[in-house]
């Protein structure tokens, strides 16, 4: 058994040192049809024929005018490891429709990715419709073969990636975005991938430990509404003892606790008759586990009459002992109005107590946050420091695919077109080219397409841009700088680019969206970015079209 099965068989991740990626990912994590084309292809002896196609999406997600570019690495991961193993072949052979002849599985048991050269623009990056993200070339029958995974590698990761960085531009960069999604996620792979792509995105951590363990993410937590519950009165309290942090002697911290509650009591406007004497225990209970990292969940009966008191008290008594507590998080209710509330009683016990360091305890909140939530929240105002976001970033509710299609463009030299009633859909022909220009002020203008035998648009001379369809739109472009999109990142068998960390792609998206004008990024109605052809690709595509569109007959 190799690595790759062992990898599948025992845990779908391998360890970091073996071979870093999922051990889902192999060549047969594809659709059966690419296979029986391989067949078809290399019956019709279609073996030495070479072909170039585009990976691109024709729509950017979430009614925005940007998408972030995720999941090169582990492409290129894939097309280092691609070979079908003893078994695959095996498997084939029983799967396949009778008759297929031996030789085409031999064939196939020693195909690699050696003779494929892909091309792509980086990882992190701003793209958008119709611009390929990656363009790959080689042996038609292998390119074909590899069309679903690549799709399957880039499709969510890139959602995920644009989803968590329009969190995070709404939420601004001083609030602190947790990922706690895996339990809602798209199974188990959903979870890990959500995990790593919102950190991409620029989320600041994920509660996934295996994420964390994989992909060396922060991973970040409070605890469960259980762990209160769990306690029904301070007499199940089995210890209430704690060292001082700096004498080390044992004290209780029970005791320090129901002291601070009596007196808060009065300060907050509270009777401690109403409060929860189980929340209180257990509060106690996860200080005494925790006593440098106390967040305690202040929802699970009552924020204002229960959570914020038996918080305060136990935060209190501890700082009698030398440690300062964390934060709350609030997971119910109006998040607006308690996360003021929350950060208006800690400010008053910060002054009652003399302890200033309360003023900056940590709010965190949950409970079906999406978009559309914090943007709310932030018009009416809020102290939340912290947001811990699952299902509606996993799951990316809003829109749950992104379309990034795997078009051939030419094969032998010959470009293809596919022709199609929406003019949306017909695709850019041919080996192409793509550069972004730039403004003097350093934004990116507009997304231009060539034909590679064309030279590059050059700094201060005018480029004529041209809508892919429509003639009579066009513009006239003086480039401040141009930068070319594509890095050859793999050929003659070896990756070719030294791949950036998770983190210098987490940096590179916020650098990427800076380029952006602020209108292209708003959420509501935001403006298209330009994407355009040159004249000399305008004129390709529109002669292909002509000559490929038959010519009806009206009788
Ligand atoms: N101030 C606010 N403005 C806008 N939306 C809010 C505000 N506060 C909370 N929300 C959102 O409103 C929704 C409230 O959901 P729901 O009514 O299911 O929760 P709840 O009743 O507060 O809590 P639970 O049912 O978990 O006890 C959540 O999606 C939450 O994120
Ligand atoms: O709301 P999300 O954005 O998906 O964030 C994750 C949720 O998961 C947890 O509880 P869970 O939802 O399992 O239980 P609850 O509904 O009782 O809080 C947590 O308290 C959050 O509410
Ligand atoms: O750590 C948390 O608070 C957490 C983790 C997962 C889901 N909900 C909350
Ligand atoms: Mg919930």
């Amino acid at each position: 058994m190799n690595d790759r099965e062992l990898g599948c068989a025992g845990g779908q991740f391998m360890d970091r040192g073996r071979m870093n990626q999922n051990g889902v990912v192999q060549p047969l994590l594809t659709d059966l049809y690419q296979i029986t084309m391989a067949y078809a292809y290399w019956k019709s002896d279609k073996t030495d024929d070479t072909a170039v196609f585009d990976l691109f999406f024709r729509n950017n997600p979430f009614h925005g005018e940007f998408t972030i570019f995720a999941g090169l690495e582990e492409c290129l991961k894939f097309l280092d490891s691609f070979h079908y193993s003893q078994s695959d072949i095996e498997y084939l052979k029983q799967t396949l429709p009778e008759g297929i002849e031996h030789e085409f599985f031999e064939y196939l048991g020693n195909l690699t990715a050696r003779d494929v050269t892909l091309y792509a623009i980086d990882e992190g990056t701003v793209a958008f419709p119709r611009v390929p993200i990656i363009k790959i070339e080689g042996p038609l029958i292998i390119v074909q073969l590899l069309e679903t995974t690549l799709l399957t590698l880039v499709n969510y990761a890139s959602l995920m990636a644009t989803n968590a960085a329009r969190y995070r531009m709404v939420a601004g960069k001083h609030v602190k975005l947790l990922e706690f999604g895996l339990r809602r996620a798209q199974g188990p792979d959903g979870g890990l991938s959500a995990s790593k792509y919102s950190y991409t995105g620029g989320f600041d951590g994920t509660s996934n430990v295996l994420a964390g363990k994989l992909f060396n993410i922060p991973v970040k937590g409070t605890h469960a509404h259980a762990y209160i519950t769990s306690f029904s009165s301070i007499g199940e309290l089995k210890t209430r003892l704690i060292k001082h942090k700096q004498t080390g002697i044992l004290e209780d911290l029970l005791e320090h606790a129901v002291r601070h509650r009596s007196l808060l009591s009065h300060l907050l406007d509270v009777s401690t008759e109403e409060s929860s004497e189980g929340e209180l225990a257990a509060m106690v209970s996860y200080a005494i586990a925790f006593p440098d990292g106390f967040m305690a969940l202040v929802d699970t009966y009552d924020v204002k009459r229960s959570g914020l008191l038996n918080f305060s008290a136990v935060a209190l008594a501890l700082n009698d002992l030398g440690y300062h507590a964390l934060g709350i998080r609030i997971d119910s209710g109006d998040l607006a109005y308690l996360s003021c509330l929350a950060r208006e009683t800690f400010e008053k016990v910060a002054e009652r107590f003399k302890v200033p360091w309360f003023n900056k305890l940590t709010i965190v909140a949950s409970n079906d946050i999406n978009e559309d939530t914090i943007l709310s929240l932030n018009e009416q105002g809020h102290k939340i420091d912290c947001f811990g976001i699952g299902t509606h970033l996993v799951t990316c509710q809003r829109q749950p695919a992104l379309g990034c299609v795997y078009k051939l463009v030419e094969i032998n030299g010959q470009p293809r077109i596919k022709l199609s009633q929406d003019v949306e859909k017909v695709t850019m022909p041919g080996n192409k080219n793509a550069y972004r220009l730039y403004s003097a002020d350093g934004h990116a203008l507009i997304d231009l397409l060539q034909k590679v035998s064309e030279p590059p648009p050059a700094v201060g001379q005018k480029v004529l841009c041209r809508h892919p369809f429509q003639e009579s739109k066009r513009a006239y472009v003086i480039p401040s700088h141009v930068e070319s999109l594509y890095k050859v990142y793999w050929k003659s068998g070896k990756i070719c680019q030294q791949l950036p960390t998770l983190e210098q792609v987490r940096e590179k998206v916020q650098i990427s969206l800076k380029t952006l004008r602020n209108d292209h990024k708003r959420t509501l109605n935001p403006t298209p970015y330009k994407v355009a052809v040159s004249d000399n690709l305008y004129n390709f595509i529109h002669d292909l079209w002509l000559q490929n569109a038959p010519i009806g007959e009206l009788s």
